[in-house]
This record gives C-alpha cells, structure tokens and sequence, in this order.
C-alpha cells in the first residue's frame, strides 16, 4: 500500500534582524496582540494538515523558550546556521519522520501577514505541480538596473518579474537535495526555489497578496500592523 504524502513546515528564525537594527532580532518584537515569530507559527498551526513544524533558532536563541506556542506538541526547536539556507537545511533534518516524498512548506518568521487563504491555495496548486509553488508577488513598479554610479543603465521589462513571497513548497527529498547541492558547490541562495532552480527545476508562481511583507526595517512592523488589523475584519 502507498501511503498518501504528508505534509510539513519549516520556520527559519535564526536571523539576527541587522537590518532592523532593534536591540533583539525582529522576530521577537511586538506586534498588535503577540510578537512576530508567533503570529507566523499560529498562521501555519491552523493547517491541521501539517504534521509537525520544525523552527529554526539561533543556538543562543533564549526568547523563544517563553511563548507559548513553543510547548505545541506539534512544534520542533532546533539549531539554526549561520545563513538562512544552513537554518533550513537543520529544519530538514529535524523532520526525521518525514518521507522523501512529502512535501514541506518553508515560511520566513518575519513574514507575520500571510493569509490563511494563500497557504491553502499554495498547497492545493504546488502539490498538484511536478516540482512544487511558491508565493510570489507580481512586480507593479516600473523597474531599473542601476550603473556602479547610482545611475540608470536601463529600464528592465516588468512583465515577467516577481517578487518571491514565502511559504515555498517542495518536496521534502528534493529540498533537501537542492540545499545540499547548493552547499556543496558553494551557491548561497536566499530561497529555497533558487536551490531547486540551481537543479534545473521549474517551481511554479502562485500569486499571493502583497500584503505578506517580510519585517525587514522598522518602518514594515507598522505597516504589517495596519494589515493584521484589517484580517480580522
Ligand atoms: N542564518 C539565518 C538567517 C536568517 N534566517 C531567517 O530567515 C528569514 C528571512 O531572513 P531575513 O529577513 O534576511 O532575516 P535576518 O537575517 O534576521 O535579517 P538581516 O538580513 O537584516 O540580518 C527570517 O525569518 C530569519 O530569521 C535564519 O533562519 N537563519
Ligand atoms: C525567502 C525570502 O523571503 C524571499 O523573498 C527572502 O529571500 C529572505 O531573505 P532576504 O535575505 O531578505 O533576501
């Protein structure tokens, strides 16, 4: 008998949020009623679909101990690395349960604001895909490449830009192999579909709501504010 392939999650939360500049990483700040990081894992704990999530901290991570969402059952700490690539790689391999096969959802900590409505539909079309989805955003700017002065070298055709957007779903073999492919030919990716790209893959786009903004400056924790007050309408 074949058995039908499970599903689970990967959070990597291991970044130090330079960029932010905060006195502790950005995935530990406040935001409306709880800190970011818990308003990503609570989005993914509402799929009871997923079997188990694997969360990805820094080894020295002492924050995430005290929330509570880190006594579910269904959730799994486990040492991050020193690049977001190296962190879910980790995830992965804390999965021991999980099956070649199965697929795997990657999600940013930092991105607190995706709805319920875009994971579902990311599963239901990135696992009826050959190599799997992620969300992504069409690009709506008109868009330039700069010269090393800072000047306009060109204007670059939007048509066919996005921007990548997390969950990304694969499959738990094939993501795996992808990330330790990257690592052995020392490609850094900062998403998982670059590392299935680097293997001749093709993950397909699923377009989400560009309102699943990653926390990467400080002005974005207000915005996402904004956004999260208007999902519980
Ligand atoms: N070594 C790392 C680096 C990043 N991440 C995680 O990857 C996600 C996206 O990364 P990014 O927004 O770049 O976070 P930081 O690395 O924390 O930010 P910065 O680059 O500004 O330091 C975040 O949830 C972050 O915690 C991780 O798990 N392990
Ligand atoms: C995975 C990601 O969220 C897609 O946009 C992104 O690549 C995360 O890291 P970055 O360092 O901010 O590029």
């Amino acid at each position: 008998m074949i058995n039908k392939p499970r599903l689970w999650a990967v959070i990597p939360a291991a970044g130090s949020g330079a960029r932010f500049g905060a006195a502790l990483p950005k995935q530990y700040l406040k935001l409306a009623d709880k800190t970011v990081i818990e308003h990503s894992i609570s989005k993914l704990l509402m799929h009871s679909d997923i079997a188990a999530i694997a969360v990805a901290l820094h080894p020295d991570d002492h924050f995430f101990s005290s929330l509570s969402c880190a006594n579910d059952s269904r959730v799994l700490r486990v040492d991050g690395g020193s690049e977001r690539a190296h962190s879910v790689a980790n995830a992965l391999a804390a999965l021991e349960k999980a099956a070649d096969s199965d697929w795997v959802l990657v999600h940013d900590a930092a991105r607190p604001c995706v709805s319920n409505r875009d994971i579902k539909r990311l599963i239901e079309l990135g696992c009826a895909h050959s190599v799997g989805a992620i969300l992504a955003s069409p690009v709506v700017d008109t868009v330039k490449r700069s010269t090393a002065l800072g000047e306009i070298a060109e204007t670059v055709d939007r048509k066919d830009i996005w921007r990548a957007l997390t969950p990304q779903l694969f499959r738990y073999g094939d993501l795996r192999d992808a990330l330790r492919f990257c690592h052995d030919q020392q490609l850094l990716v900062t998403d998982e579909a670059s590392a299935l790209e680097h293997c001749g893959r093709q993950p397909l786009l699923v377009e989400g709501s560009p309102r699943n903004i990653k926390i990467t400056y400080p002005d974005d924790l207000a915005i996402a504010e904004v956004f999260l007050r208007g999902e519980e309408q």
